[in-house]
């Protein structure tokens, strides 16, 4: 029988799953009992989670569709795969604004709908490109809101196609500000950025904090004839305002990943069917890591790239027992942990003990008889969220 279940939702590259050894796992859709899920997209908010989960791995980037709250509570650990699509979405923006910015779509249209022979077909293009004239990238303002893994790309990539661009995060990272070109000019507030630019993308999570952020005031307040994308959620902006906005002629174009009915009706929305991560090497990327990062957390207790849990990675001590404890950030859990050992007489090789605001997480390395009668102690310590045995 396999030592770990891992069910599976979404079309998970063929590379990522065939990181599981068959010989110790067992992969597949239809796992009652799993140990880990691996996702995309899918939305388990509406679905109970399997008293058996340890682990979720997104192979992707936005977490929105996973309950990450109800895990933290439950010690399920949530991984995503930081940068592994970024490229992709990056390139896919950089299409889009092209696609914009040249009327390229409405004049795609055009051409398929035009009938004729080729000379009456040439009269029609000629006569009818006037209505499609566009304008350049070149010398344009991008705003850039949110510098994260895509929107560093963006930014980088669009100053090397001659525009200027301004940025917003409030909580950059130290090393993507390192990675951020020093010709990007730095917005104090998403108002501020949204005054000056022609072009504006959005490349932050979907939060409660963020939910709806782009709405009728702030689209009133861009430049006549800007351009919005959106390739991070739907759900960031405020959909009837971008109608309106686009009926009003204050935008130019909205282009989105995420369609919906009135959207996709409209004539100024370009509407891609949730294509930014879609490319063979994206998909490849997320799945490799993400199997990889799930792999070492069920096989060793080690945690990288989680979105609820700390960092945790100790190098196992040979001929001992792993012991793999989320819990509470409060005090006297290790204490309390140490002791349930000490009364079984067992001895602690290595410790490891990290925490990330309420959550902390603890990886034992214990020599001695570490029974399944130790991990039960320890889970009826109050504040212990889960306790795992790794032999
Ligand atoms: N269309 C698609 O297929 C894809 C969409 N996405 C979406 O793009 C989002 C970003 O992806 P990554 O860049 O890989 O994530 P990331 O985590 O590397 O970057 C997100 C950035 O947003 C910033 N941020 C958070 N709140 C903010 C706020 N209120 N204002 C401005 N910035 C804020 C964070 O500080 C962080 O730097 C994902 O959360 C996901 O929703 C990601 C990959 C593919
Ligand atoms: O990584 C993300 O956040 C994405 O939106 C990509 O979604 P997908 O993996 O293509 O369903």
């Amino acid at each position: 029988m396999a030592e770990f279940k891992i069910r599976t939702y979404n079309n998970i590259a063929i590379a990522g799953l065939e990181r599981f050894p068959r010989d110790r796992y067992e992969v597949a859709s239809e796992i009652q009992h799993p140990d880990a899920i691996i996702l995309r997209s899918h939305n388990l908010h509406d679905e109970p989670l399997p008293e058996t989960v340890k682990a979720i791995g997104r192979a992707g980037a936005g977490v929105n569709n996973i309950p990450v709250a109800e895990c933290s509570r439950r010690g399920i650990v949530v991984f995503n795969t930081p940068g592994a699509n970024a490229n992709a979405v990056k390139e896919l923006v950089i299409a889009a604004m092209l696609l914009a910015a040249r009327n390229i779509c409405q004049g795609w249209d055009y051409v398929r709908h035009l009938e004729g022979d080729d000379h009456q077909i040439h009269k029609q293009v000629e006569a009818g490109k006037k209505r499609f004239a566009g304008f350049e990238l070149a010398g344009k303002m991008l705003g850039v809101v949110g510098l994260g893994a895509i929107g560093v790309r963006v930014a980088n990539k669009a100053l090397a196609l001659g525009m200027n661009v301004s940025g917003y995060d409030p909580y950059v990272t130290v090393e993507r500000a390192w990675q951020l070109s020093s010709s990007v000019i730095q917005a104090s507030s998403l108002d501020e950025l949204l005054g000056i630019c022609d072009f504006v993308t959005l490349h932050m999570p979907l939060t409660d904090q963020t939910r709806g952020c782009i709405d009728q005031g702030r689209l009133a307040s861009m430049k006549d004839g800007a351009v919005l994308l959106n390739f991070s959620r739907g759900g960031l902006v405020d959909e009837a305002a971008v109608l309106a906005a686009l009926d009003a002629g204050k935008l130019h174009a909205y282009v989105t990943d995420f369609p919906t009915n009135a959207l996709k009706r409209h004539p100024k929305a370009i509407c891609l069917p949730h294509l930014g991560a879609s490319t063979r090497e994206a998909e490849e990327n997320c799945a490799v890591m993400v199997a990889d990062q799930l792999r070492d957390f069920l096989e060793n207790g080690n945690i990288r790239h989680s979105v609820n849990f700390p960092e945790a990675v100790m190098t196992r001590a040979p001929g001992t027992t792993r012991l793999s404890i989320p819990h509470a950030n409060v005090p006297a859990m290790v204490s309390q942990i140490s002791a349930c050992l000490g009364e079984k007489g067992i001895n602690i090789v290595e410790l490891l003990n990290k925490s990330r605001g309420e959550i902390a997480y603890t990886l034992i390395d214990a020599e001695g008889e570490v029974g399944e009668d130790v991990v039960d102690a320890i889970r009826t310590i109050d504040g212990v969220l889960a306790a795992r045995r790794i032999p």
